[in-house]
C-alpha cells in the first residue's frame, strides 16, 4: 500500500482490496479525468463521511441524497467511520481487453492529487485481470464490495456496468447490495448543456452524439484544440505535469529560453501545437512570487530545428531562474497555432514574441 501525501494531508492508494482501509464508503468507477460527471459521483461519498462526523457531533445532517434512507450509525458501536473511498480499476479495462497501453486524462498521481483536493481519504486499485474480469455480479458485490471492502455505502453514475461481460447494471448493483443492506446513489448523467455559460461557447455539433460529460468527448475536444470546452467539461483547467529536464539548449539563443517537461509515459497529450498557460512551479509559491505565473507552450516536434521527437515545452514571463528537476504544474488556457516548420530561427523568434503578445492579451481580457 501507498501513502501518497502532499500539504499534510493524504489519500491511501490500496493496490489491492484486501490491502484497503475498511470500512468504506465506496464511489466506483473508471474516473478517467475526475471531471464534472465524476465529481457529482464521488460527492455523495464525501457527504456521507461528513454527515457521520456531524452525528458524532450530535447534529442532524441536512442532505441526503441517496434514494435509500441513510441510518444514523450505531455510536455506541465499535464499528469505525467509513473511509471515503473511490474503487477503480488498474490497468484501465480497455488496456486490458486491447492489449494497447492507454493514454489517460489523469495518470495515477495527478489522479491521487485530485481526489485528495475533493477529500477522498483512500484510492483503491482493483487489479483488472482475468480473475477480477469473469466475477459475476453477484460475486463482485459479495467478494469485492463485501467481504473485502466492507462497504457501507456505494455511489455509481447511471449508466455503470460491472461483472463478467460488463452484464450487471446500477440498478442491478442496488439491488443486488440491498441485500446486505447497503444503500447505493445512482447519480444521473450530468449533461454539457448544464454547464454551458450564458454567453454561449457552444460545442462543435460534429463533436456529440449525445450531451453526456465523458472522458471521450473531453478527449475530443482536447484534440480539437477547444480548451475552453474542455475546461469547462473538466470543471478545472487540464494541466500537464511534468519534471523539467534539458533540451538543446537553442531557447537561451532566440530569446525565449523553454522549459522542457518530461510527462507521465500514459499522459493524453491535446492537439499539437501553441498554447497560453498558467503554470505552478512546485515549492516555489512565496509570499513574493505570484502563485501563478503565465506562459506560452509549445507541444510538437519542433521542424525548425529538425527535432526528432515529440517535446512539450514552456516559456514563462518574467522569470530568469533555473527550471531544471523542478516540477512545472502547466494549466492551458487557450490554443493559439498550429506549429510551422520557419525558414531560419529568426523567422521563429519573431512569431514566437507574436505568440507572446496574444496570449498576454488573452490573460489580459479573460483571466
Ligand atoms: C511559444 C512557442 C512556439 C513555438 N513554435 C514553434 C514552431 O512553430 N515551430 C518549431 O519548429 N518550433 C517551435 N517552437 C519550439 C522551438 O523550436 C524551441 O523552443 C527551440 O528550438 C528551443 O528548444 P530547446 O528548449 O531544446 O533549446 C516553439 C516554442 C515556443 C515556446
Ligand atoms: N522564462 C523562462 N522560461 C522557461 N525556462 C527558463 C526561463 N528562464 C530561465 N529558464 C531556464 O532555462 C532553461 C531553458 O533554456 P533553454 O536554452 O531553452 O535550454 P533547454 O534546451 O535545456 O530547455 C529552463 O529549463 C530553465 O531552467
Amino acid at each position: 500500500m501507498l501513502n501518497l501525501s502532499q500539504n499534510g494531508s493524504s489519500v491511501w492508494v490500496a493496490a489491492a482490496a484486501e490491502l484497503a482501509l475498511t470500512p468504506t464508503a465506496v464511489a466506483l468507477g473508471k474516473f478517467d479525468g475526475v471531471h464534472l460527471g465524476h465529481q457529482r459521483v464521488i460527492q455523495p461519498i464525501l457527504q456521507s463521511a461528513i454527515a457521520e462526523q456531524r452525528w458524532r457531533n450530535g447534529e442532524t445532517p441536512e442532505v441526503n441524497l441517496s434514494p435509500h434512507p441513510v441510518t444514523a450509525p450505531n455510536l455506541n458501536s465499535p464499528q469505525k467511520r467509513a473511509y471515503s473511498t473511490v474503487v477503480t480499476f488498474h490497468p484501465h479495462p480497455q488496456e486490458f481487453f486491447t492489449g494497447q497501453p492507454r493514454a489517460l486524462l489523469t495518470p495515477l498521481d495527478e489522479k491521487v492529487e485530485l481526489l485528495r483536493s475533493l477529500g477522498v481519504e483512500q484510492l483503491v486499485l482493483l487489479p483488472f485481470d482475468k480473475e477480477l474480469s469473469a466475477l459475476s455480479p453477484e460475486e463482485f458485490v459479495e467478494k469485492i464490495l463485501v467481504k473485502q471492502l466492507q462497504c457501507q455505502k456505494i455511489s455509481v453514475g447511471q449508466d455503470f456496468c460491472f461483472g463478467k461481460k460488463r452484464e450487471g447494471t446500477a440498478q442491478d448493483l442496488q439491488s443486488l447490495a440491498a441485500k446486505y443492506n447497503i444503500p447505493v446513489t445512482i447519480v444521473p448523467i450530468k449533461t454539457y448543456t448544464d454547464e454551458l455559460p450564458p454567453d454561449g461557447h457552444s460545442l462543435d455539433p460534429e463533436l456529440t452524439a449525445d450531451d453526456r460529460i465523458s472522458t471521450s468527448l473531453i478527449r475530443q475536444t482536447l484534440e480539437a484544440g477547444d480548451i475552453p470546452q474542455s475546461n469547462i467539461l473538466l470543471g478545472r483547467p487540464y494541466t500537464l505535469t511534468g519534471v523539467v529536464i534539458p533540451g538543446q539548449k537553442l531557447g537561451r539563443t532566440i530569446g525565449f529560453p523553454t522549459a522542457n517537461l518530461q510527462l507521465p509515459e500514459d499522459k493524453f497529450l491535446p492537439r499539437s501545437g501553441v498554447y497560453a498557460v498558467q503554470v505552478l512551479v512546485r515549492g516555489e509559491a512565496t509570499s513574493t512570487t505570484p502563485t501563478m505565473i503565465q506562459g506560452v507552450m509549445n507541444i510538437g516536434n519542433r521542424p525548425t530545428v529538425n527535432g526528432t521527437h515529440r517535446a512539450v515545452e514552456v516559456h514563462l514571463f518574467n522569470w530568469s531562474s533555473d527550471l531544471y528537476g523542478k516540477t512545472l504544474i502547466v494549466q492551458l488556457v487557450r490554443f493559439l497555432r498550429p506549429e510551422q516548420k520557419f525558414s531560419s530561427l529568426e523567422a521563429l523568434r519573431s512569431q514566437i514574441q507574436q505568440d507572446c503578445a496574444v496570449a498576454r492579451e488573452i490573460f489580459r481580457t479573460e483571466c
